[in-house]
């Protein structure tokens, strides 16, 4: 209920809608409150004195009394229409860019299909709140209070009797909320799982079909879909457990109308007129009650999604701007490592131990391992997609932590070990950090990756359309095009990580010559992931990484003579590599 407060607070920003749907709301009950009252101005001094005049102007003023109550319901929807998508646009855009902020290990944790729920379906309920359940609980409650008032004028007796039902329809709506809030976020959670393996089985749809597992995935599908299914119709039984006591209820007060209010007329207490307006009343006390009872299942959600939506919103975002950080500008070159240990967030080991290191300006530095030994950390900690649990990692002495974290990550372009392409042109993929970049700066770039012959073979040429991630372009092409990306950015520390892996020998080759040329000339300083002999061989330094600490380091001549894993590894890689050559590009 908080969150829903918070919820409300939020149209203030809409005020203007918010406030012409409360007043169609107030205007809206005058028009009911008067109609009930032209009845018995009708029936008492029109009908039984048979003075026909006020009977029809009784009539006429109905009928205006009608299309008043039709233009204020137009208004009080329309407005609160408008007041609800407004603060829908609002959360959805701070969810969205709150996403965008939250760092790398809250990602590593979070499920996307959970995030993909909260900005669609949750946000979705909100606005049904706002926008129906809310402005529907509002007027019956104005209206009950009206109404209550005008039935306790007429005949409070009466009136006394009519509304014990409403005390009792409040306790048992109150006891329905308390019990059912949970079982209504349960709801949320399982439509969140659904969507995870859907979400899943789309992405991963090539794998599903090679290992004929459809049937598997069908039935996983199924049996989530099914426990949506209980836990809706949880939900249902609740509703139905507690609704039906109010409509009998209510439909017992007309009994209490009819009955009392009857005798009230044969002992001349109470006109035939007042009797059908009163009557007429019960519809505006029933109507109210129902109209609760409806809400409330829709509030509860409403405030389960709320709940779900702040816990993203109000997320903190554990890597940011230090009070005071500077932008990062220029690059000396020199980036030290001293005594960094790390530890991913949840992860039980240490995937840096104790990892110590200093580069020296334009040196080009390849990081050699076997996998999982940490060679990706490093590369991590620089931009700071995670921050050092103990240690430091510094740029000519600084900090990364004392950097902006904009100018940092700008002046640092990477090129990711699995590649990631947005649906649009290959030009507007390559150009993804720049969008006013010249064609020509794109070809000069995509010349250097080595993709710019492909690309100009295409009908559309650079305004080919990519799918989703990258559909139609082959696993090198879509790496090359990632590393042209990487090449505009106005970097100055660069990164490899494992950038050729799916590139064949030939390809690879050209692509770190050309890379190795411009990695000596426009950075700083320059590490590669090394996945290949001759990337090893170019390099300045070789870091040798063995389960998290650095083992040994050394120029490639240096770690031959004195490192036995050294030349396991090579030996595997140039195992490897020799399996990928072309035969006759074997020597
Ligand atoms: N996001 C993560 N959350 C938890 N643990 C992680 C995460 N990323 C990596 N690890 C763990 O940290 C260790 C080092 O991983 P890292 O990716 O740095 O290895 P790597 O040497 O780059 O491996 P590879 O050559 O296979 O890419 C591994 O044990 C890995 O399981």
């Amino acid at each position: 209920m908080v969150s829903l407060r918070r919820v409300l607070k939020s149209l203030k920003d809409y005020r203007f809608a918010a406030i012409g749907a409360f007043v169609s709301l107030l205007l809206l009950t005058v028009a009911n409150a008067i109609t009930p009252q032209l009845f018995r101005w009708g029936i008492d001094q029109g009908i039984t004195p048979k003075n026909l005049s006020i009977a029809l102007q009784s009539a006429g003023w109905m009928v205006v009394a009608a299309i008043a109550r039709g233009l204020f319901n137009f208004g009080q929807s329309f407005w609160a229409e408008a007041a609800s998508q407004g603060v829908a646009y609002q959360l959805r855009n701070q969810i969205f860019s709150k996403i965008q902020n939250l760092s790398f290990s809250y990602h590593d944790q979070a499920q996307t299909s959970q995030l993909l729920t909260r900005v669609t379906s949750d946000i979705e309920q909100i606005r049904t709140f706002v926008g129906t359940s809310f402005i529907q609980v509002l007027g019956a409650i104005v209206t009950l209070v009206t109404i209550s008032t005008i039935l306790l004028v007429m005949n409070w007796r009466l009136a006394l009797i009519t509304l014990t039902v409403v005390p009792i329809a409040g306790w048992l709506l109150a006891q329905f909320f308390s019990k059912n809030s949970t079982l209504f976020g349960q709801v949320q959670e399982q439509l969140g799982d659904l969507n995870a393996v859907l979400q899943e089985n789309l992405q991963g749809v090539r794998v599903v079909k090679a290992f004929v597992r459809e049937s598997t995935e069908l039935s996983r599908y199924t049996m989530l879909n099914n426990e949506l299914v209980t836990a809706n119709m949880k939900t249902i039984r609740a509703i139905r457990g507690t609704f039906p006591i109010i409509f009998l209820l209510s439909n017992l007060i007309t009994l209490a109308v009819v009955g009392y209010g009857g005798a009230e007329v044969i002992n001349q207490r109470f006109s035939i007129g007042e009797l059908v307006a009163f009557n007429s009343y019960l519809l505006f006390i029933l109507q109210p009650i129902l109209l609760i009872g409806f809400a409330a299942p829709a509030i509860a959600q409403a405030a389960a999604s709320a709940k779900r939506v702040y816990e993203v919103v109000d997320t903190e975002i554990d890597i940011r701007d230090r009070r005071g950080a500077i932008p990062f500008e220029q690059c000396g070159g020199r980036i030290t490592f001293e005594n960094v240990s790390f530890r991913y967030p949840g992860a039980t080991i240490e995937a840096l131990k104790e990892v110590s290191f200093e580069t020296k300006p334009n040196e080009l530095i390849a990081i050699l391992g076997m996998t999982g030994s940490g060679k990706s950390t490093i590369m991590n900690l620089i931009p700071r997609f995670y921050d050092v649990r103990s240690g430091s990692v510094r740029i000519d002495g600084r900090d990364v932590r004392d950097f902006t974290l904009a100018s940092l990550r700008s002046r640092i372009g990477i090129v990711f070990q699995s590649t990631t392409l947005f649906s649009g042109t290959i030009r507007e993929n390559i150009a993804y950090a720049d969008s006013d970049a010249s064609l020509d700066r794109v070809i000069e770039v995509a010349k250097t990756a080595q993709i710019h012959d492909f690309i100009s073979e295409l009908p559309d040429g650079y305004d080919t359309l990519v799918g989703e991630r990258g559909v139609g372009l082959s696993g090198g092409q879509k790496q090359r095009i990632a590393i042209a990306r990487t090449l505009l950015t106005d970097y100055r520390i660069l990164i490899l990580d494992d950038s050729t892996s799916a590139v064949d020998a030939q390809t690879a080759s050209q692509i770190q010559a050309a890379l190795d040329d411009l990695m000596r000339r426009k950075t700083c300083t320059a590490f590669v992931i090394a996945q290949r002999i001759s990337t090893v061989q170019n390099a300045d330094r070789i870091l040798l990484m063995d389960k998290g600490r650095l083992v040994a380091q050394g120029t490639h001549d240096e770690l031959m003579a004195t490192s036995p894993l050294y030349g396991a590894i090579l030996e595997s890689q140039m195992k490897r590599s020799s399996v990928q050559l072309p035969a006759n590009q074997r020597s």
